[in-house]
């Protein structure tokens, strides 16, 4: 089972402890098939992004076993034959994007014209104008800019650490509505991480909380259930008759109110506003996204190495 290919995501008594202290993740087994969408959920410091660091690469365990798509993510052997793409703080904070910089160059700099398709798409789904430069970019239009660099090479896993705070709800519903269909159509996996639960009842495959580095609970959708009642979230066990296999079967339900949330009206008004002003790719009096590379693009490649390295760290 564990060296299945179908299984994106397969740990055993993975163990991790930063130097000198107790503190880390313990015990953490997961099961997750390719294709699937877990959100981690959990306090600050809880260790969802040492969880998502270990599954990127970049912390290495003290025991137990980590297999991503059926492969040991340390073996060099392996390397290269996934794309595992790790979108984090460290990666939203990065320099390059806040200088004075055309957002086309920066969209070139990780294979824009190598994945046309899909950088326009993007472009278009997450609201980007490309004649923006980046120093003059919103917190929100840098994180959009970001998205695009960062989602545009097909992963076989996607590590999202908290990376949609800055985006509207309008560009924030268009990105996991993007993400659902990728991991349908590519049978690819995201795990994320988040603060934010507006929009997410529907879209996880699976929920998981974390605390104080161990995994403490675990549903699937089946059994999670939105009543009408005004009461706190319920979490019991649900005993069913499986009259086939005439046994019973034992699993934990949580019932959870549906709650009053400004949510679906933010969305209602901010859809109202992008059709008063239409997609930005519809407006013909801006330049073509070729027409503006060809000019910029030459410019700015002297500062290459700058640019390639801010790919590197996008990717495993
Ligand atoms: N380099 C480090 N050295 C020592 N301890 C660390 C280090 N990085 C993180 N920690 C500790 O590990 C624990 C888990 O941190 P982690 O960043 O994984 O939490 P988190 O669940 O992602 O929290 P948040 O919701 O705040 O992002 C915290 O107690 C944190 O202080």
């Amino acid at each position: 089972m564990t060296e299945d290919e179908s299984v994106s995501i397969y740990t055993e008594h993975l163990f991790y402890q930063y130097p000198n202290t107790r503190i880390g993740l313990f015990d953490i087994n997961i099961n997750l098939l390719r294709g699937s969408r877990l959100l981690l959920v959990g306090p600050n410091g809880a260790g969802k992004s040492t969880l998502l660091k270990i599954l990127a690469g970049q912390r290495l365990i003290k025991s137990g076993k980590v297999l991503l798509n059926g492969k040991d993510p340390f073996d060099m052997r392996h390397r290269g034959n996934q794309i595992v793409t790790y979108l984090g703080t460290e990666w939203a904070n990065n320099e390059i994007t806040k200088r004075d910089i055309p957002v086309t160059v920066l969209v070139e700099s990780v294979g824009g014209d190598f994945y046309k398709e899909r950088r326009d798409m993007l472009i278009n789904l997450l609201d980007i104008d490309i004649t923006w430069r980046m120093n003059q970019c919103s917190d929100g239009e840098r994180r959009r800019v970001q998205l695009c660099m960062g989602l545009l090479k097909p992963w076989d896993l996607l590590l999202l650490d908290e990376v949609t705070v800055d985006l509207d709800v309008l560009v924030r519903y268009r990105l996991l509505e993007f993400l659902r269909k990728e991991t349908e159509q590519r049978n690819c996996t995201i795990v994320y991480a988040t603060h934010i639960f507006d929009g997410l009842g529907e879209w996880p495959t699976e929920v998981m909380h974390l605390n104080g580095g161990i995994i403490v609970k675990r549903y699937v959708p089946k059994d999670i259930h939105f009543v009408n009642e005004s009461k706190q979230p319920v979490e019991e066990e649900d005993i069913k008759e499986d009259i086939n296999k005439q046994r019973h079967e034992r699993r934990s339900v949580v019932l959870i109110q549906k709650i009053k949330s400004f949510y679906p009206l933010a969305l209602k008004w901010l859809k109202e506003d992008l059709g008063v002003r239409g997609e930005r790719t519809d407006d013909t009096s801006k330049p073509k996204y070729e027409e503006l590379t060809r000019r910029l693009v030459k410019y700015y490649y002297d500062d290459k190495d700058r640019i390639g390295e801010y790919f590197t760290k996008t990717q495993q």
